[in-house]
């Protein structure tokens, strides 16, 4: 493989072998870290990620809870298993799979969630840490995207990072943890007036928008770190990323796949931040 690709499965796989190593220590200790995901309807794509989650919280030794609820679930019902799930010792980190029906108020749900089971980093209260610069769980993706850059030997401090997407769970928490390592940051978005003559401009380049293909060579400086988020399932019914990886591989001098890059990472980061709020919670009643 070209050297200037980022393995993010291996780097997964590696983060993933550390956190088993630590949950069999606490277990030994008489704690087991549990994660509940619940998942609300039918779409293929969210069951495909909350099996994938089921697996791998299974294969590191902890405690997994699958609720599945109906498409047409209320918001009431909703909220209340939450509420049962935040009272439950077991179960440390709750994690609701995104994006829910048009009936329920997403926010709503996010803010019931206990902010110490937030493994998700998607309640107000740890958004608020995180730009506060205050210990909290912070959101898998970004967090994810930081060990992976951090593993590849990518400096941050003093160069310009330019992330594309501002969403609570990708672009903004981003562009906040690049903002922590010294980096100089511009976020851009749907209404950034001349994307290209901005992003040519970053040393590190994160793509999270869900456009497949829109960051072409004409966007990308030689010699850039280039992050592709996007996850698009394609006409040809593979998944692509927001980079137009054949045509940028040969501007970067590092570049993430799609499949392979910052998806796995996700999950990774998913169970370490379950095994940290066990830990938590644990040394709180030991
Ligand atoms: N690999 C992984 O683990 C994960 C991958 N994803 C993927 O990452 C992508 C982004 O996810 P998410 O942040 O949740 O998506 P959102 O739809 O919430 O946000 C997309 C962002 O892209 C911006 N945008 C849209 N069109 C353009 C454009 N033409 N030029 C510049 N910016 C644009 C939007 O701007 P505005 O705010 O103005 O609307 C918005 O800020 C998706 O493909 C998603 O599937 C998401 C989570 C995890
Ligand atoms: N509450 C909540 N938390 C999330 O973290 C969350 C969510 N909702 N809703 C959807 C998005 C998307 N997301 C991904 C996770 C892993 C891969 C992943 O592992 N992708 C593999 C490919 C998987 C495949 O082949 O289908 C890869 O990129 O290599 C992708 C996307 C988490 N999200």
């Amino acid at each position: 493989m070209d050297g200037k690709i980022i393995d993010g499965k291996e780097i997964s796989r590696q983060i993933k072998e550390e956190v088993k190593q630590e949950v069999e220590q606490l277990k030994a200790e008489g704690c087991t870290p549990g994660l509940a995901v619940i998942l609300v309807g039918n779409d293929p794509a969210s069951a495909s990620y909350v099996g994938s989650k089921e697996r791998t919280v299974q294969a590191l030794g902890m405690h997994s809870e699958v609720i599945r609820m109906d498409e047409a679930t209320s918001e009431a019902k909703l909220l209340g298993e939450i509420r049962r799930l935040n009272d439950d010792p077991a179960i440390h980190g709750i994690l609701v799979q995104l994006p829910l029906p048009d009936q329920i108020d997403e926010q709503r749900i996010i803010s019931e969630i206990a902010p110490e089971k937030d493994v998700d980093g998607f309640h107000p209260v740890n958004a608020g840490k995180l730009m506060a610069g205050l210990p909290g769980f912070v959101p898998c993706t970004p967090l994810g995207i930081m060990v992976m850059l951090e593993r590849s030997g990518v400096v941050l401090e003093g160069k310009h990072a330019v992330v594309v997407g501002r969403s609570n769970i990708v672009g903004k928490p981003m562009s906040m943890l690049l903002l922590q390592k010294n980096a100089t940051v511009t976020v851009c978005h749907s209404r950034t007036a001349d994307l290209p003559s901005i992003t040519k401009q970053a040393d590190i380049l994160v793509a999270a928008v869900g456009r497949e293909g829109m960051i072409g060579g004409e966007h990308v400086k030689e010699g850039a770190v280039v992050i592709d988020v996007g996850i698009n399932r394609g006409t040809d019914g593979k998944l692509h990323g927001d980079v137009d990886f054949d045509a940028v591989l040969p501007i970067a001098s590092k570049i993430t796949p799609v499949p392979g890059g910052v998806g796995p990472m996700t999950i990774a980061m998913l169970m370490a931040n379950t095994l940290e709020s066990a830990r938590n919670a644990c040394r709180q009643n030991g």
